[in-house]
Order: structure tokens, then C-alpha cells, then sequence
């Protein structure tokens, strides 16, 4: 089996930090190829950002469906891109949010997203909305570390693991969710910390796509996700055209 995990941003180091993760969560015979979005924005933290990665996404799914890739993690906390690049994808796409929240659903009634810059929060809570039950997500909270700090700042794990034990004390919760997939090789430390599952959306992902694919799940073609029609794009887009 062919997972390709894509990372939306364009930094390679953080593809790294992704690719341990998504490889460790792997099962057997499941082969991870970890790709830097080819285009696009060094870190996502703002709608400009998230919508100026779609465009990088969809590139590298057009590429896995060219590579027989049999399914897809986007490993970036906004999703984005998710219901575009189903309409290209044959496998199943899974968005580390998506996967995050619900795998969180599946251990305790109530999480707590604990994410990088405040602006953010938002756009959690929208998925939040669109992916679960009105109780589960408790609360989202901002640790304000930029997306790139968080692979060179040595206070990041100190700093996650105190806004989750606030997270889970004001918010009632019993599950932290890290809400960014720079923060994927934090899971274990923090959870042994907080003494609370804490769910990695890149692990979650994987193991999610993975099983799909396992069951026989493909994206449906009939409706909504069916192959987009064919037209022109003009411009920087060109090459998006069918
Ligand atoms: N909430 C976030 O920090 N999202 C993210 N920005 C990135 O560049 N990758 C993420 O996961």
C-alpha cells in the first residue's frame, strides 16, 4: 500500500518532522512517501496562507494519482484543499484535523485543541463544527509559537504541555488534540506529561487512510467528489486546466 502524506507548505524540515511520525504510525506493508507541497507558502498560519497552499496540494495528489498512490494524509491543521483534492483522488484523502478530532471522539467526550498562533483558533473551530459534535471540541487555545519556531524553540514542549494542562482543567476535556502537524513529535511526551491521550493528526491520519484503503473505501465518484469537469484555467493556473 502507497500512503503519500503531503506536507502544504513548502518547508522541507518540517516534512521530516511529518514523515517520522506518519512512518511510525504506518502498518506493515504500508509504504509513506512524505511530500513538500512544490509550491506555495513556507508555513501556513492565516486564510492567505491556507488558500495560496490549495494550488500545491492539488499538484501533488495529481502527481500521487499518477504514481498509483492508493490513498492521502494533508498534514497541515487547516485541511486545506481536502474536498478539492478528493475530486482528483481515486484512494481516500484524510486531513489531519479531520482525523485528529474524530479519533479524539473515539476516546473521551470532550478535547481541547492546543494549536500555534492565536489567528488560528478560528479556523479550528470551523472544523471543529463541520467534523463533530457541538460538545466535543471544549476549547482551542493558542500557544503563539509561529509554525516554523516550533522545530528550533526548546521551550515549545515545556509551553504545549502547560496550555494543555489549562486546556484540560478550564475546558473540562480529557483528550488533547495538537492542532498543527509541526507538533506531531510531541505527542508522546506531552501525553505522558498530562497523563491524557493526546492525538497527533498525522499519526491519526495515517492510521485512518490506511484503514480505509484495508476496508475497500475509496473516495466515492458519485456526486460531490466525482472528477471535476473539464474546462480551461488561463494564467499562473494554466496548468490546472483539464
Ligand atoms: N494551525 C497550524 O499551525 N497549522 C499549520 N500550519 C502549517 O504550516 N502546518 C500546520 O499544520
Amino acid at each position: 500500500m502507497l500512503l503519500r502524506v503531503i506536507n502544504p507548505n513548502t518547508t522541507a524540515s518540517m516534512t521530516a518532522v511529518i514523515a517520522a511520525s506518519a512512518r511510525a504510525a504506518a502498518g506493515p506493508g504500508v509504504r509513506v512517501e512524505a511530500i513538500t507541497a512544490p509550491m506555495g507558502p513556507a508555513s501556513i498560519e492565516s486564510h492567505y496562507d491556507e488558500a495560496l497552499a490549495v494550488p500545491g496540494v492539488l499538484a501533488a495528489v495529481a502527481e500521487g494519482e499518477r504514481d498509483g498512490a492508493d490513498g492521502y494524509v494533508l498534514a497541515c491543521f487547516g485541511d486545506p484543499g481536502l474536498d478539492a483534492a478528493r475530486e482528483l483522488a481515486t484512494g481516500p484523502v484524510i486531513g489531519i484535523a479531520e482525523a485528529a478530532m474524530h479519533a479524539a471522539t473515539l476516546v473521551g467526550r470532550g478535547f481541547s485543541v492546543v494549536t500555534t498562533l492565536d489567528r488560528t483558533r478560528g479556523r479550528a473551530r470551523d472544523l471543529a463544527a463541520r467534523y463533530v459534535a457541538a460538545d466535543a471540541c471544549r476549547g482551542v487555545h493558542a500557544c503563539d509559537i509561529p509554525v516554523l519556531d516550533l522545530e528550533n524553540d526548546p521551550s515549545v514542549r515545556m509551553r504545549v504541555v502547560a496550555l494543555g494542562r489549562a486546556a484540560l482543567e478550564q475546558d473540562g476535556s480529557e483528550v488533547i488534540v495538537l492542532g498543527c502537524a509541526g507538533m506531531a513529535d510531541l505527542g508522546a511526551a506531552v501525553s505522558a506529561e498530562l497523563g491524557v491521550p493526546v492525538i497527533d493528526g498525522v499519526a491519526a491520519g495515517v492510521a485512518l487512510a490506511e484503514a480505509l484503503v484495508r476496508i475497500g473505501a475509496p473516495t466515492s465518484k458519485r456526486g460531490e467528489y466525482a472528477t471535476p469537469p473539464a474546462k480551461p484555467y488561463v494564467g499562473r493556473l494554466r496548468a490546472f486546466g483539464t
